[in-house]
């Protein structure tokens, strides 16, 4: 199996380059993650992984891990284990913040080309929530595509175009049925060889139904020849599978479930519009409420901006600031960790010498 066929390009073929070469090194793209278990597509088949002791004490957080649809540099490790030493860098990262003690940053998928936005157009059809999804595309660095299911159920489907591209300017719309097949002959056009397509959206919009109709199969559930020779049938799940056709799909639960945390890049290119009203604001600080000379509101007077739409951006931010500050508060609690231990270990110290 040539490795380009699960997307090794120029890209990732120059930082193969700097890795040593006096060592035999494989190279390989993870399929599936199970607790720090991973499956990894290699050049003649796939191998089991863990990560070696070296790679698991450099990684700081939880991103410092491999995950699905991460090109990494493995060795190998004996009865058909492999040893994974190091993760390529990322061309798209889709992350997924935790707000608990600390914020934990968990990657969910990485290298995704193009990112599928599945809305329904049914009671599930809400353009804020879409907003939402753009910043969370353009954050990470996949291309995001819209993706508008249920066609066959919704009476206006026209009208929900036209609400859904004057929020999403330049995005691709597709609107499909899996019922009467509209459309998904044009989301086939995003599946080519090598090229990794992920989904995102909330639960019961037919995510799977999709992707059945785009494998043509029951693809998902069939099992290969084992890679070495012993000639068994696995029924192994994997997060990231090759379509017959020669497209790759990324369906991993992290994905499907993406938590709608994003930082400033993602939000400030989703409300690109309202930036660019808030430049003409009197004052440099406005807030957009009832400062003299706002522009943002004056842009809502005169109907060319909606006012859900600056609440909205509002409340990313207000998400964002609340991130931030927990983020600080855990600094500080680790920093006075820190010093605790330091004092302790003081005291020992003095301790000894008296
Ligand atoms: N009428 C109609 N129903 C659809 C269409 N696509 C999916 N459905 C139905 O919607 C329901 C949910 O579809 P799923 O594919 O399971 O949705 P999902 O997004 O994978 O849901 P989760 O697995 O919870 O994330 C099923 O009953 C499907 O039959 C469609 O294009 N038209
Ligand atoms: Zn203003």
């Amino acid at each position: 199996m040539n490795l380009k066929d699960w997307g090794l390009d120029s890209f990732f073929e120059e930082e193969y380059q700097t890795y040593n070469k006096e060592e035999e090194i494989l190279r390989g793209r993870v399929t599936l993650e199970h607790k720090h278990i991973y499956r990894v597509q290699v050049e003649d088949g796939e191998r089991l992984a863990s990560i070696s002791g070296k790679l698991r004490h450099q990684a700081v957080g939880r991103d410092g891990f491999p995950a699905v649809g991460d090109w990494v540099v493995l060795r190998e490790g004996g009865e058909g284990r492999a040893v994974i030493d190091a993760i390529l860098p990322r061309r798209s990262k889709f992350t997924r913040r935790e707000a608990g003690f600390h914020i934990d940053e968990q990657i969910v998928a990485a290298n995704v080309d193009t990112v599928f936005l599945v809305m329904g157009t049914d009671q599930d059809f809400n353009l804020r929530r879409m907003e939402r999804y753009l910043s969370v595309a353009w954050e990470s660095g996949a291309m995001p595509v819209i993706v508008l299911t249920k066609a066959d159920l919704c009476p206006d489907i026209e009208k929900k175009r036209a609400q859904v591209a004057h929020i999403a300017v330049g995005v691709p719309i597709h609107i499909v049925s899996a019922i009467n097949g509209q459309g998904i002959e044009e989301l086939q056009a995003y599946l080519t060889s090598g090229r990794t397509v992920a989904l995102t959206g909330s639960s019961g919009v037919g995510k799977s139904t999709l992707i059945n109709c785009l494998a043509d199969s029951e693809l998902l559930e069939t099992g290969e020849v084992r890679a070495d020779g012993r000639g068994r049938h696995t029924t192994t799940h994997r997060e990231l599978v090759r379509l017959p056709e020669g497209g790759l799909l990324l369906d991993t639960p992290g994905m499907r479930l993406l938590k709608m945390w994003e930082d400033e890049g993602g939000v400030d290119h989703t409300f690109s519009d309202i930036l660019k009203w808030a430049q003409k604001c009197k004052f440099s600080d406005c807030a957009h409420e009832t400062e003299p000379g706002c522009a943002v509101q004056e842009a809502i007077d005169q109907g060319l901006l909606d006012a859900a739409r600056l609440q909205n951006y509002r409340k990313l931010g207000r998400e964002l600031a609340y991130l931030e500050r927990k983020k600080d508060a855990g600094a500080m609690r680790s920093e006075r960790e820190r010093w605790k231990k330091q004092k302790v270990q003081y005291r020992k110290n003095t301790r000894h010498r008296r």
